[in-house]
């Protein structure tokens, strides 16, 4: 990777002027009866790394795809620097909102290169005709594309794998990829789905830094990641979303510390909670066994101890025979 990997959490300016990128208000999605987002609220600010945690289910791709246009929410607003998104992906895009998705969503049969320059059609302005006719305007925004994607590949360090096929990169380098073909579309604010996903450990540290580097780039960024260690070290900000609702919002060690995010992770043990019955069952038959066990081995020690005296007896009871030495 070709970023500059002394970035830290903190952002780069404190003192530079915060503009709200994102203004979330009241968002809330329903599926018929399930209500899988809310009334949830979120702000994320120029310069700044917000996360998204939260438990399995708790709402999070969903909120996501409310801020994308990939889902209308049923109650609520969305607003991009101050204006109020479009309910479509594509002018969502347009607008200057990317994203990457928790299941990789490349272009399996074009190459690296092609994928990020697929990434930046929303940026190029030659129209059909133009394309049809393949003018010298055409071929001047062809160039200016290809070199702006080659920029992005050298960025995320797969410059050398551009004519490679996507299919054939390592999974690593998929999630670089499809960041380089968010990127293409010269976003204000990136939305990242668990980019570490499947990583080892030296790619989610690479990771770390790369988003590090977008971040000092000017665009401001919302990431969901199950990998706490990461998300804590990463975000200037964190929310926590459960069963769909915002339980807290803070800065990492507010929100490492909260008992309910603790509870909401570790989960705590309720009456009724399903598999009680089951491991008390199996709690009762292990004490059962045990004292089996324990009767067991001391009717085995009073056998043996039994045993013992029976012999001692006898041997007392030879050694006590009249005549015996003269049998030897
Ligand atoms: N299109 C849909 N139709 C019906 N229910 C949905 C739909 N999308 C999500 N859900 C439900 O909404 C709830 C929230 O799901 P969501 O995927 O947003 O959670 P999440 O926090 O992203 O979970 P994970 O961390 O496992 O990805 C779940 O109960 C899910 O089954």
């Amino acid at each position: 990777m070709t970023t500059d990997t002394t970035t830290q959490g903190a952002t780069p300016d404190a003192t530079a002027p915060r503009e709200t990128v994102l203004d979330a208000r009241g968002v809330t999605m329903r599926f018929g009866g399930l209500t899988a987002v809310r009334g949830v609220d979120l702000t994320v600010n120029s310069g700044e790394i917000v996360g998204l945690i939260g438990p399995n289910g708790a709402g999070k791709t969903t909120f996501f795809n409310c801020l994308t246009g990939l889902y209308i929410p049923t109650e609520g607003e969305v607003r991009y620097k101050d204006k109020v998104l479009p309910p479509k992906s594509f002018k969502v895009t347009a607008a200057g909102i990317a994203r990457t998705f928790q299941n990789i969503r490349l272009f399996a049969n074009m190459t690296v290169l092609e994928n990020v320059l697929v990434g930046r059609h929303t940026r190029t302005k030659e129209g059909l005709w133009s394309a049809l006719l393949r003018g010298p305007g055409f071929h001047k925004a062809e160039a200016a594309s290809r070199e702006r994607a080659m920029e992005l590949l050298e960025f995320v360090g797969l410059a050398h794998k551009a004519d490679h096929l996507s299919r054939n990169l390592p999974y690593g380098e998929q999630r670089k990829l499809e960041i380089a073909r968010a990127l293409a579309s010269e976003p204000g604010l990136l939305l990242l789905d668990e980019p570490t996903a499947g990583m080892n450990p030296q790619e989610t540290r690479a990771t770390e830094e790369l988003i590090f580097a977008i971040r000092d780039m000017g665009i401001a960024i919302l990431v969901i990641e199950h990998d706490m260690r990461f998300i804590m070290n990463l975000c200037d900000r964190v929310a926590v979303l459960v069963q769909g609702e915002k339980l807290i919002e803070g800065d990492s060690a507010t929100v490492q510390q909260d008992e309910r995010v603790i509870a909401a992770y570790l989960g705590e043990p309720f009456e009724g909670a399903p598999g009680e019955e089951e491991i008390a069952e199996v709690e009762r038959a292990e004490a059962q066994a045990e004292t089996q066990a324990e009767t067991q081995a001391e009717a085995e020690a009073g056998t043996a101890a039994d045993t013992t005296t029976d012999a001692d007896a006898a041997e007392a009871t030879t050694d006590a025979a009249p005549g015996k030495e003269n049998d030897r």
